[in-house]
This record gives C-alpha cells, sequence and structure tokens, in this order.
C-alpha cells in the first residue's frame, strides 16, 4: 500500500489498525460459510486474513470457486469434521431454509445468518418447530451496492456495527463465537430483538433505499442537458439507488410492516411540504417549509461520523486534475508535509476535466496545509 494509501486507512480508526496488523483471531475451528457472494465472500476474506480456517459452499459451482480463487476460502471435503460456525450469507428468503439445513447438518455448530432482515427467518424457524439454541441472527451493516464475489472485501465490515439478535435461550458460548467473527472482522457489536432490528433499519437503511431509487427514477425523463449540471447533492442523495433489485425487493417485502409505516409518515410531510410550497403566501407556510428543512438539519446531525464526528475537523478543498495519478501525488504531498488527514471525499462532474478533493484536518493544521499545499503548487478553494 502507498503511503498515502496507508495514512488515509489510519484516519479510519483503531479498529482497521488492530485488523490488519494482528494475524491472531478471536474464532476458533472453521468457520464454513454458506453463500459466498459479496457477503460470505468478504466475511471469508477477513477471517482469512486472520488465519482462520474457512471453507465456502454455494448453489453456484462458479461463484465458490470464484471467491476461493479471491482467497475467501477453500472448498469443504467429506473429510472435514464438523465446523465450529456457519455463517449463512444467502439471500433472505432462502435463509431460513438454509439455516434450517445447516442447524440439521451441523448439529453442534453454532450456525448465524447475514440477512438484512431479521423477524420473517426466525419467526419462520420457530414455525418449523426447530430447536434454536444453535441459532444467533445476525446483520452486519455494511454492504456496496452490487453483489458478487468479486465486489468482496477483506475490510467491509471495519468499523461498521454489527447486530446481534440472541434471545433468552442464546447460550453465552454461542452468542461468544458470533461476536468473535463479528470483532474479528473490525466491526462493532450491538445487540437488538429481531423487532427493534428490523423497526431499526427500516428507518436507517430500507426508507433511504425507497427514497433513493425514487428520486433516482425522476432523472429518467431529464434532458442531457439538465443531467449535466449534476453535482454532489444529488450524488449524495442517489447513490444507493444503484442498489440490486433483486435482493431489495426480498429485504422491503420481509420488512413491509415497518417501512410502509414509515413511507406513509414521509408521504404525509411531503404532501405537507408540498401544500405549503403550492402557496408561500398563506398564513404560515413559509414556517412550515423553514420547520421542515430545519428539522432534516437537527436529524442529519445526528448520523453518527457524519455530522457530529466531523464537526471536530476542518476541511480543505483542493482543485486535481482529473487524470491518472493527481490524488496519489496529492495524497503524498500531504503524507510528507505531516499533515494527518482524518476523511477524504472527492468530487467531480462528468465531463468536467477538473474535480476536487475535500480532506478533513485537524483545525490546527488546516492554515498550514492551505499555505503548504498551495507553495506545492495546489489550488485551494
Ligand atoms: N448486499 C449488501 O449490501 C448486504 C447484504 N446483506 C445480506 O447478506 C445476504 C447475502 O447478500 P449478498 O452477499 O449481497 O448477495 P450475493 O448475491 O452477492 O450472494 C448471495 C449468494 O448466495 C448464493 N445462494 C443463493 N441461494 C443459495 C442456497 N440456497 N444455497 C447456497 N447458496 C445460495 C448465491 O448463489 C450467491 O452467490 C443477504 O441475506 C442480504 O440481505 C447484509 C448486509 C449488506
Ligand atoms: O444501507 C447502508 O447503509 C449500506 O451501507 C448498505 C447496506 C445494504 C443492506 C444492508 O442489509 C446493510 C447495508
Amino acid at each position: 500500500m502507498s503511503a498515502a494509501g496507508s495514512q488515509f486507512l489510519k484516519a479510519q480508526g483503531s479498529a482497521l489498525e488492530e485488523s490488519s496488523s494482528a494475524l491472531t483471531a478471536r474464532v476458533r475451528g472453521t468457520v464454513h460459510v454458506i453463500g459466498a457472494g459479496l457477503l460470505g465472500a468478504s466475511v471469508g476474506l477477513g477471517l482469512r486474513d486472520r488465519g482462520v480456517d474457512v471453507t465456502l459452499e454455494d448453489q453456484s459451482p462458479t461463484t465458490v470457486a470464484l471467491a476461493a480463487d479471491y482467497g475467501a476460502g477453500r472448498l469443504r471435503t467429506a473429510q472435514d469434521p464438523e465446523p465450529s460456525l456457519v455463517v449463512v450469507a444467502t439471500p433472505p428468503d432462502v435463509t431460513a431454509d438454509v439455516v434450517a439445513r445447516a442447524l440439521a447438518s451441523y448439529p453442534s455448530a453454532v450456525v448465524t445468518d447475514v440477512a438484512s432482515v431479521k423477524l420473517a427467518p426466525y419467526l419462520e424457524l420457530q414455525r418449523r418447530g426447530l430447536d434454536l439454541t444453535n441459532y444467533v441472527g445476525s446483520h452486519p451493516m455494511a454492504g456496496r451496492e452490487r453483489g458478487g464475489a468479486i465486489m468482496a472485501r477483506a475490510d467491509l465490515f471495519v468499523a461498521r456495527p454489527w447486530v446481534i439478535c440472541r434471545d433468552h435461550e442464546t447460550p453465552a458460548e454461542a452468542l461468544a463465537l458470533v461476536e468473535s467473527v463479528a470483532l474479528d472482522l473490525g466491526a462493532t457489536l450491538l445487540e437488538m430483538t429481531p423487532e427493534e432490528h428490523d423497526r431499526s433499519v427500516g428507518l436507517v437503511s430500507h426508507l433511504p433505499q425507497v427514497v433513493s431509487s425514487l428520486l433516482a427514477a425522476r432523472l429518467l425523463s431529464a434532458t442531457e442537458q439538465a443531467i449535466g449540471l449534476a453535482g454532489g447533492g444529488l450524488r449524495d442523495t442517489t447513490r444507493i439507488a444503484s442498489s440490486d433489485p433483486e435482493l431489495w425487493v426480498q429485504i422491503l417485502g420481509a420488512n413491509r410492516e415497518p417501512v410502509v409505516e414509515l413511507l406513509d409518515a414521509f408521504a404525509q410531510d411531503l404532501a405537507s411540504f408540498t401544500d405549503a410550497l403550492r402557496d408561500p403566501a398563506q398564513t404560515g407556510a413559509r414556517r412550515r417549509i423553514a420547520d421542515l428543512l430545519s428539522s432534516g438539519n437537527s436529524g442529519v446531525a445526528r448520523i453518527p461520523g457524519k455530522h457530529g464526528s466531523s464537526e471536530r475537523f476542518s476541511t480543505i478543498q483542493v482543485l486535481i486534475d482529473d487524470t491518472p495519478g493527481q490524488l496519489g501525488r496529492l495524497l503524498t504531498d500531504l503524507g510528507e508535509l505531516g499533515i494527518n488527514m482524518e476523511d477524504l471525499r472527492l468530487e467531480h462532474s462528468p465531463g468536467a476535466q477538473i474535480g476536487f478533493a475535500e480532506i478533513a484536518v485537524l483545525p490546527e493544521v488546516a492554515e498550514r496545509a492551505v499555505t503548504d499545499l498551495v507553495e506545492l503548487g495546489w489550488r485551494t478553494l
């Protein structure tokens, strides 16, 4: 990794440093991953980095071979003993089936799943009357817009929340094993009931997905000229609109009650806002608009790591030519100037030959950073 790259990663916090530097693992025994796509192969890659023995299984022989080629684990053989832990990373609609099969095939193993919804698979497993002592549902709040082993990353879970849904019958050792995997992958642990989990992700993940997708769909009728004006605002609000529709039909369908409730409330806000804007001269209309917008300010300030923590930093904006190597050179220069980068964000418009890097630094070094960068020939805003 380049000096600049490692400086950036250092800024991401101690969890990453720990996960990438130490080769010891908390998890003991073999971990068997069923579903070797984005999530499964990422679990495999991260655990392999820590020296854990990982075996892989997928209904697609090509996917499992691909994940193994990327170094996410090896294929299970008939001689292999039972794994200590099975991680089910298949689509939500088959999760209960696959968990049930894993509990039957490996009776002494603990089984977890990483499905984005927690109540539906749990209720289905209960409905089947299975002994769920060895099952602990979980959900890492980390993902990418596209699935598949090819998109997998060992550091996908670093510094991300990982929800564990134990129930009162979950033995301490089973819980500890699932927690160990999450910690070995650099995640932070959170305990919730399946109901709490589904309501929470309905708000912070499922509603944003619907809003982002519907917003992006509005662009279909826009002219090329209008699209050419798009900037950071549109990009920020539509990033997740590239997500896989097939996966999201399953997630939203499985969590429809909380999501429909949230969408109804959102539709009311939208109607209230639209009414006020239709006739801003009516009494109280401007105040209603302002109240809704400032509620947005208060809401966004609650997002951890976004406005909360970044307010500790100053941002500097550096213009960069849209040519290969420019960003690398900037990061190297920052490293050589002894300026620690706390965060990095890139902006560039399609068609423009220039973009800018927004770099968060400690307030006490911001002024020197600008002066020194300008001296090295960089243009700042
Ligand atoms: N994509 C994301 O951003 C996130 C996804 N999740 C959850 O992780 C799980 C996996 O999602 P991804 O890795 O994104 O999907 P993916 O499509 O990349 O991988 C799923 C894999 O499961 C395999 N599979 C399907 N049915 C199977 C079966 N019956 N037996 C064995 N293998 C089977 C597929 O062939 C595929 O390789 C889903 O439950 C999803 O809700 C959780 C967090 C984030
Ligand atoms: O929504 C987010 O914040 C993501 O980063 C992507 C994502 C999608 C699905 C999940 O189950 C969990 C995370």
